[in-house]
């Protein structure tokens, strides 16, 4: 890692809920010539859980990951414009991208356990991010995280087995106490039960409910009953563009764009 960079503010205030968290200024991506995201305003609420809806290609996930600077791993990638977290732009080129994910932390569609115990699953990021002094400190961390991703009582009794052994329900709350583990500000989802069966899918809907209470969560879902039940504020994308945000209530109700109308009467999509 460079001398040269440095993580941005670390030590969070926390924000009232609703205060915003997140403001992104104009914000275009290109994929070479492809022009993905054409103009993105928009304001993300701390602990508020905001969704991202819109039909398949629309850019959701692309201006997901422009919120943690994913999209850098991509070599064909570009990203114009400003975002901001509590005001400090990350596109700076004295962020760290590695501190600014610590901060920003992301839950994928497939979960995606280390091929590694479910303790080190979790231990890993407070380790490399140095958050823990002693063992006992690294244990407490754990069990926090484990806890908080409704985990815990599952697997305290098996934390050196495999995480890889889990159900596929189990594995993305582990996906999801390792994001938590390094005291995220944000935790970014991208489609995040897609995989998963009803149940859990309850679970993890009834998780980020709960995580709301301390991080602000942004997700993208393809399911409008998904975005109904888990969130307080709905961005619909269409074709590159932000088209709507709005409050989840009257976005599924009384939207203001025609777009999100036929979107959600499933007349596209
Ligand atoms: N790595 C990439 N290289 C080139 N083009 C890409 C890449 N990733 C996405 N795109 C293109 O950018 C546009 C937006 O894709 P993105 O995956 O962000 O949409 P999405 O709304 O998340 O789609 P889905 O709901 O199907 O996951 C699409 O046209 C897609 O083909």
């Amino acid at each position: 890692m460079s001398g040269m960079t440095t993580a941005i503010t670390p030590t969070p205030k926390v924000a009232a809920m609703n205060e915003t968290k997140v403001s992104a200024r104009d914000v275009q991506v290109y994929y070479g010539d492809k022009h993905a995201i054409r103009d993105v305003n928009i304001e993300i609420r701390s602990r508020t859980v905001t969704a991202f809806i819109g039909p398949s290609g629309c850019g959701k996930s692309t201006f997901l990951r422009c919120i943690n600077r994913m999209n850098d791993t991509i070599a064909s990638c570009r990203v114009e414009g400003n975002i901001s977290i509590d005001s400090e732009n990350i596109y700076d080129p004295k962020v760290d991208p590695v501190q600014l994910r610590a901060k920003v932390g992301m839950v994928f569609q497939k979960p995606n356990p280390f091929p590694k115990s479910i303790f080190e699953n979790v231990a890993y990021g407070p380790r490399i991010h140095g958050l823990a002094a002693k063992k006992s400190d690294l244990d407490d961390i754990v069990a926090s995280a484990l806890q908080k991703a409704g985990l815990w009582n599952e697997v305290k009794d098996r934390l050196d087995s495999p995480g890889t052994g889990l159900s596929g329900g189990q594995q993305q709350r582990l996906c999801i106490a390792r994001a938590v583990a390094v005291s995220p500000e944000v935790i970014l989802m991208d489609e995040p039960c897609s995989a998963l069966d009803p149940i859990a899918t309850a679970k993890v809907e009834e998780l980020i409910h709960e995580l709301r209470e301390n991080f602000t969560i942004v997700i993208v879902t393809h399911s409008m009953q998904q975005a109904a039940r888990v969130s307080q504020r709905t961005a619909m994308f269409h074709l590159g563009n932000l088209v709507e945000e709005n409050d989840t209530d009257k976005m599924f109700t009384n939207p203001d764009d025609q777009r999100t109308q036929d979107y959600i009467m499933g007349r596209f999509g």
